[in-house]
C-alpha cells in the first residue's frame, strides 16, 4: 500500500467544524485511511505540506459542458433561446472531436487549479471527453446531450441511441473514476416519443439522467399549456425522477414541484451565475433546503458564468438566495459549501465530497495566508465568502496529486491553454463562413 499525508492543515470536518489534523490517504484504492493527530496516525510513503492550509473535500461541479471553454466570452448579454440558437450552436455544429478534446482539457486544467476534483458533464463527441479526463486524473459523470426537436426521426432516434452508448460504454471507465448517464438536454429539447422509447431501456441500463429542467418561464409555460401539469410532474410521468437522476437549474419550480423532488430524491444542480448571466431568474434553494430536496452546485458552460471557479458559485449561491428569499439568513455560508461538497456529490451518485475515512481521497487545499482571508475568524464563511479558485495550491483526487503547490503535474498548462485558443479561434472563424 502507498500512503500519502496531508499534513499539519486545518481540517474542513463533514459536520462543518475545522480542525487542526491530519490526513491520510491510500494512494491505491484512492481512499481515505484516517484523519486524526500526526501522532496517532502511522508514517507515510509521502507528505504533502498544508500548513497554514485549509483542507477541504475536493469541490464537486455537479452541472457543466466543459468543452465550452472554447466559447467563453464569446457571446455575452442575450437571453438562453436566442443565445444557443443564434450563438451558440452554431459554433457547436463546427467542433470536431479533437476540438471538444482540447476545449474540455482546458476546462479540467481550470477545475485542477480551482479545487474542483469532480464534476458532470453534458456534452458530444463524449469519447474525447472520456479520455481528457481519463488522462487528467479527475472523476466525473459524463453523458452525451440529446437533441430532438429540429431534427428528423432517424437523427432524433440516433442522438438517443448515441446517449445510451456512450452510457454503457463508459460506465465504470478509467479504474471507476468515469461514470456515466444519460442526457436529454431538456424536457422541451426532446420530443415525449423519444422519451417514451428511450427511458425504459435507460432504466434496464441502470445509469441515472440527467436533463436541465425549468430553467427559464419559457421552458415551462410551453410544457403548462399542452399538458396542464408542470414540467416536473410531467418527467415523472416519463420515470425521469429517480433518486439517482439529477437535473440542472430547478429555477421556475413552484411548492408542487419542490415536494415532488423531497420525495423522489431527484437532485436539483443549482447554477446561480448562468442564471443570473442569462437572466433565467431566482431558484427558490432556501426553500428546496427546508424541504429537504438534494442540492448541488454547478457553473453550467463557462459561455454563461464565464469560468470553472466553484468558490465564485458559492458565493454566487449565498448571495442569489438571499435575494431570491428576500432574507439575509437564507442560503447561509454553510448550506453553499455543503452544496459544493456533499450535496453535489450526492446528486452524482460520489463517495466523495466529505473529509472522513472510507471516502474518497478527493481533496483540496488553500492556502490561508492571504490578505483577503484575514483574519480567520470563520473559515466556512471565508470559503463561502472570500476564497477564490486561485488560493487552492494542492489538489488531489482519488488519491493522486494533480497539483502541488500550484503546479499542475498531470498535463501540460501551457500547452493546453495554445491548442485551445487555437482550436476555438479556428471553430469560431469556420461557423463565419
Ligand atoms: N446532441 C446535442 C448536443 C447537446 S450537448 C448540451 C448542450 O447544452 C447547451 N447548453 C449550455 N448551457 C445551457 C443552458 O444553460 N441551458 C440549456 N442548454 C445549455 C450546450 O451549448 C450544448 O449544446 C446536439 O447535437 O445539439
Ligand atoms: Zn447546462
Amino acid at each position: 500500500m502507498t500512503t500519502l499525508r496531508i499534513a499539519g492543515g486545518q481540517v474542513l470536518r463533514p459536520d462543518m467544524t475545522v480542525e487542526e489534523t491530519d490526513v491520510l490517504v491510500d494512494q491505491d484504492e484512492g481512499e481515505i485511511l484516517a484523519v486524526g493527530p500526526a501522532d496517532d496516525l502511522p508514517e507515510a510513503d509521502e507528505t504533502l505540506d498544508a500548513d497554514d492550509g485549509l483542507v477541504i473535500p475536493g469541490l464537486v461541479n455537479a452541472h457543466c459542458h466543459a468543452a465550452m471553454t472554447l466559447l467563453r466570452g464569446y457571446a455575452d448579454d442575450k437571453p438562453l433561446e436566442s443565445w444557443l440558437r443564434e450563438d451558440i450552436w452554431p459554433v457547436e455544429a463546427e467542433l470536431t472531436p479533437e476540438d471538444v478534446r482540447a476545449g474540455t482539457e482546458l476546462g479540467l486544467l481550470e477545475m485542477i487549479q480551482s479545487g474542483t476534483t469532480g464534476f458532470a458533464d453534458m456534452y458530444f463527441h463524449v469519447e474525447k471527453v472520456v479520455e481528457a479526463v481519463e488522462d487528467a486524473g479527475l472523476r466525473a459523470r459524463l453523458g452525451h446531450g440529446i437533441v430532438t426537436i429540429g431534427r428528423d426521426e432517424a437523427a432524433a432516434r440516433e442522438d438517443f441511441e448515441t446517449s445510451l452508448e456512450i452510457a454503457a460504454e463508459f460506465d465504470g471507465a478509467a479504474d471507476g473514476r468515469i461514470s456515466t448517464a444519460v442526457m436529454p438536454h431538456s424536457l422541451t429539447t426532446v420530443g415525449e416519443e423519444y422519451l417514451e422509447e428511450y427511458i425504459p431501456q435507460t432504466r434496464e441500463l441502470g445509469v441515472p439522467l440527467h436533463y436541465h429542467a425549468n430553467e427559464t418561464e419559457d421552458e415551462v409555460s410551453p410544457i403548462v399549456d399542452e399538458r396542464k401539469e408542470r414540467p416536473l410532474s410531467y418527467a415523472r410521468d416519463m420515470d425521469m425522477t429517480d433518486v439517482s437522476d439529477f437535473v440542472a437549474h430547478g429555477v421556475h419550480v413552484n411548492e408542487t414541484e419542490i415536494e415532488l423532488l423531497a420525495e423522489t430524491g431527484t437532485g436539483v444542480i443549482h447554477c446561480p451565475a448562468s442564471n443570473m448571466k442569462l437572466a433565467s431568474g431566482m431558484a427558490p434553494i432556501q426553500a428546496m433546503l427546508d424541504a429537504g430536496v438534494t442540492v448541488g452546485l454547478g457553473t453550467d458552460g463557462t459561455a454563461s458564468n464565464n469560468d470553472l471557479d466553484m468558490f465564485g458559485e458559492m458565493r454566487d449561491a449565498a448571495m442569489l438566495g438571499k435575494l431570491a428569499s428576500n432574507d439575509a439568513s437564507a442560503v447561509d455560508a454553510e448550506s453553499v459549501v455543503r452544496m459544493a461538497t456533499e450535496g453535489s456529490a450526492t446528486a452524482l451518485g460520489f463517495n466523495s465530497g466529505r473529509i472522513e475515512e472510507g471516502a474518497n481521497a478527493d481533496l483540496a487545499v488553500l492556502d490561508l495566508s492571504a490578505s483577503h482571508l484575514t483574519p480567520r475568524h470563520d473559515l466556512v464563511s471565508h470559503l463561502a465568502y472570500a476564497a477564490r479558485g486561485s488560493d487552492v495550491i494542492h489538489t488531489i483526487c482519488d488519491g493522486n496529486v494533480l497539483m502541488a503547490d500550484k503546479e499542475v503535474l498531470i498535463m501540460d498548462e501551457r500547452s493546453v491553454r495554445k491548442k485551445a485558443e487555437k482550436r476555438a479561434k479556428d471553430a469560431i472563424e469556420r461557423a463565419s463562413n
